[in-house]
């Protein structure tokens, strides 16, 4: 978008960023750099490594660097006028009750997370207008932190990855499309983010229409993340290779219909995706990075979600539903495995005494 600029509020942006992970790090050294007032709520070796150096981002040969006021304590952080939300979306409700004495009055909340977010059926008319989406907030605890019209939705068109504690690698162009809930076009606050986040480098997109941006992403993320998993493939094997490629055409087909029903309108077309896809080479989706990390996985808003909403509008996804319980069978058989692996070492441990105890016994 042209640098629009909103001649009634030219002061510094105050922006929030909770989370200071790949993209939380990444937004806050670009904003920080185009002069924003860019506040981090972190925690650990994140938060020691931020107060000491600042966050640090590597792109495109360059070390970026900025300092950032950070804290583990939002109500030293206070109000601001953006709080972007940027963890992954199992984490997400306890990141933002923990930040939520960073949100005014006039915050607008902007939830950075793949997947079908907890807000998809508020703001707009529909059968389900108001509900819960189960899948990523099972009790409406998410829903109930926060008056509907602070959020707005917003797609990731980043990459990014943790080199450590407050300093990440970005190099490919950034993108952030954002939208209003309810559609509506007219949004100063979404035009004077846009305004700060292309100061910094990022194209900001608004879009008339949210959740059209938001299937194409899911899609990306239903047909790849998952399958990276079962499969330890890449973006290339999974678009690829002839032994994937039938799962992804039925997954997409799956996919595309729920999101017509659902009233997406989006030009998606499977073979150039697919294309483009296997193009972008030996890429590791971030499921397969916290999967072989031993991190938790964003299935159930990437997977369990979609599913939901296939089940509300009566429709089957057959492939897709096997593939998300494969993917799950594999994190539960992982974590089983760390969790006796753990165990492991005193067992070993208790049997070694026992013998070395019956050996003294045995001895003169
Ligand atoms: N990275 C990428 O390239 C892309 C990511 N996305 C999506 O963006 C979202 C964010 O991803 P990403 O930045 O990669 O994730 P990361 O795992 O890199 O970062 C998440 C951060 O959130 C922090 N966090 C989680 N819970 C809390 C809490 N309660 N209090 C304080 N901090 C907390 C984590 O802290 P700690 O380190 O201490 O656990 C971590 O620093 C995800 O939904 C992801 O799928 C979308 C497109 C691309
Ligand atoms: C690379 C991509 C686009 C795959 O869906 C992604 O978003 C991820 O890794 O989570």
């Amino acid at each position: 978008m042209n640098a629009f600029v909103n001649p009634v509020d030219q002061r510094p942006l105050r922006v929030g960023v909770a989370g200071a992970g790949a993209i939380g790090c990444t937004l806050a050294a670009l904003l920080a750099r185009a002069g924003a007032a860019v506040h981090v709520l972190a925690r650990g070796a994140s938060l020691t490594s931020l107060r000491r150096d600042g966050v640090r981002l590597r792109r495109q040969g360059q070390c970026l660097q900025a300092a950032v006021v950070a804290s583990d304590d939002a109500h030293a952080l206070g109000p601001q006028d953006v709080l972007f939300l940027c963890a992954k979306a199992q984490d997400v409700a306890r990141l933002l009750q923990a930040a939520l004495p960073m949100v005014g009055p006039q915050t607008c909340v902007v939830p950075l997370v793949n997947g079908v977010p907890w807000w998809y059926f508020q703001a707009l008319p529909g059968p389900w207008q108001g509900r819960a989406v189960r899948a990523v907030d099972a009790d409406g605890a998410l829903l109930a932190l926060l008056p509907v019209a602070q959020i707005a939705g917003a797609v990731v068109f980043i990459t990014a990855e943790r080199l450590g504690p407050g300093e990440v690698l970005s190099d490919n162009p950034l993108l952030l499309v954002l939208g209003e809930l309810d559609h509506s076009l007219q949004s100063d606050r979404l035009q004077r983010i846009a305004v700060w986040l292309e100061r910094a480098g990022i194209e900001a997109r608004i879009a008339p229409q949210i959740r059209d941006t938001l299937w194409t992403k899911v899609l990306a993320n239903l047909t790849s993340n998952p399958l990276s998993v079962i499969a330890g493939a890449t973006l290339q094997n999974i678009y690829g290779d002839a032994r994937l490629q039938p799962i992804v055409r039925q997954m997409l087909q799956e996919g595309l219909a729920l999101a017509a029903a659902c009233g997406a309108r989006i030009a998606f077309a499977p073979a150039s995706f697919m294309a483009e896809g296997a193009a972008m080479g030996e890429v590791r989706t971030s499921m397969l990075q916290d999967f072989e990390a031993g991190r938790s996985l964003e299935l159930a808003a990437i997977g369990d979600a979609v599913l939901e909403l296939a089940r509300l509008q009566g429709m089957a996804m057959p492939v897709t539903e096997r593939v998300i319980a494969l993917a799950h069978f594999r994190d539960e058989a992982r974590s089983a495995h760390a969790d006796a692996a753990a165990r492991e070492p005193a067992t070993s441990m208790t049997t070694t005494m026992t013998i070395t105890d019956r050996i003294q016994e045995v001895s003169p």
